[in-house]
């Protein structure tokens, strides 16, 4: 659950600095009455509109090495509001820990196209994130390979 307070000047604070999620997919429950939840479309952020009585499902990490980046996880972040207090639901899928993720082999050679990403173990790459802090979207550059 993320809580965001209301805040005399939004646009020095955000609510939730810039990230993709780490697991597979994310639920997203917002509140239908603000939009804080930005999305980063090339150098833009997009403002996600909440519709009403409904769920945002995000791509994360791990469904973008699996996929060798066919879905990719989209960078995003919540800005904070001047009058109002915002709250947020978020339920993220993980990877069990011990498994090794990297491109699925449906995704590369049945598609022949070449390998992005290199395998990890998952706990290995949540680990590595985490070292980083919300550092943005360039995590999954953790894992991808040199010469893509
Ligand atoms: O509050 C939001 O809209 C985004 C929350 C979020 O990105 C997260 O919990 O990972
Ligand atoms: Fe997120």
């Amino acid at each position: 659950m993320n809580y965001c307070p209301p805040c005399s000047r939004p646009d020095l604070v955000l609510g939730i600095s810039p990230h993709s999620d780490g697991g597979s997919l994310t639920l997203l429950l917002q509140d239908d009455e603000i939009t804080g939840l930005q999305i980063r479309h090339k150098e833009e952020w997009i403002p996600v509109k909440p519709i009403p009585n409904s769920l945002v499902m995000n791509i994360g990490d791990a469904v973008e090495i699996l996929s060798n980046g066919m879905y990719r996880s989209i960078e995003h972040r919540a800005i904070t509001n001047e009058k109002k207090e915002r709250i947020s639901v978020s339920a993220f899928a993980f990877v069990d820990d011990e498994l090794e993720i990297g491109p699925l082999d449906s995704m590369v050679e049945d598609l022949n196209r070449p390998r992005m990403y290199q395998k990890i173990k998952y706990v290995d790459y949540i680990g590595q994130v985490s070292a980083r802090k919300m550092g943005g979207k360039a995590q999954t550059d953790l894992v991808k390979l040199q010469s893509q």
